[in-house]
């Protein structure tokens, strides 16, 4: 059974649609790649699957139960984790602080969950005391996937990690990623525009455009740039 199954889902700004029937699934222990340019409704689809952004229509079942009723914390409790776009760490902040604020009320053993998810991020491990405002785009991207990680999500929903960041640092991001999924225990979901970020990770990928997900990508067609423009809506 998938873990993620998300069908037929709408969702709208006023009268503006934004998300357009989406159907896909994520089955545990994958990372699914969603590939779309700017604006064409990546974002929109994370907050929906976290329960930012109100639907208009469709399903979503998460280890197949319903989670549309379900508040944003509730569905966070259930497992879901979203690393947002922007990645939103608290500037004034240190990142020993940013890991710790988010377990704060859900009674684990704080210092012992942050020692353990700082096992993956030896970068954060030297910057603990350091302001999250004075790191760079690279390590608060570290930071805030770290921050998601301290909740344990069987799901992780990942926005554009990428976003503005130096190529050596995704680098960093994608080796992290894939030290963690090989662990197992986690399914990922990835909005990206970086065509070789969600390549290297991805096991199935789609297309986005216009709100509307509803051609799956070939793998072997990944590294065609003119196959992926034409599945992302853009004709050459
Ligand atoms: N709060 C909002 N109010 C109105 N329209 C919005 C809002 N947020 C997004 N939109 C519109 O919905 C559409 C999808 O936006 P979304 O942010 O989901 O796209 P995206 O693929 O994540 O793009 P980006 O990479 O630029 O963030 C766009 O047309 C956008 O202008």
């Amino acid at each position: 059974m998938p873990l993620l199954e998300v069908k037929g889902l709408s969702a709208a700004y006023g009268l503006v649609p934004a998300l357009h029937r989406v159907d896909f699934h994520a089955d545990p222990g994958e990372v699914v790649g969603i590939l779309g340019h700017n604006g064409m409704g990546k974002t929109t689809l994370m907050r929906a699957i976290m329960g930012f952004v109100k639907v208009t229509g469709g399903e979503i079942l998460f280890d197949g139960q319903s989670i549309l009723p379900a508040s944003v914390n509730a569905r966070a409790r259930a497992g879901i984790g979203l690393v947002p776009q922007g990645r939103e760490i608290f500037a004034n902040l240190s990142v020993e602080e940013n890991l710790q604020v988010g377990i704060a009320t859900t009674g684990v053993d704080i210092a012992a969950t942050v020692a353990e998810v700082l096992e993956l991020f030896p970068r954060l491990k030297r910057l603990l005391d350091r302001r999250g405002g004075a790191l760079s785009g690279g390590e608060q991207q570290l930071l805030s996937l770290a921050r998601c990680l301290c909740r344990k999500p069987r799901l992780m929903l990942l926005d554009e990690p990428t976003e503005g960041i130096q190529p050596s640092i995704n680098d960093e991001i994608a080796e992290t990623l894939k030290v963690l999924t090989a662990r197992g225990g986690i399914t990922i979901v990835l909005v990206e525009q970086n065509l070789d970020f969600i390549a290297g990770l991805a096991g199935r990928v789609y297309a986005i455009s216009n709100g509307v997900l509803d051609r799956q990508i070939p793998r072997e067609q990944l590294t065609d740039p003119r196959a992926v423009s034409e599945f992302m809506g853009f004709v050459t």
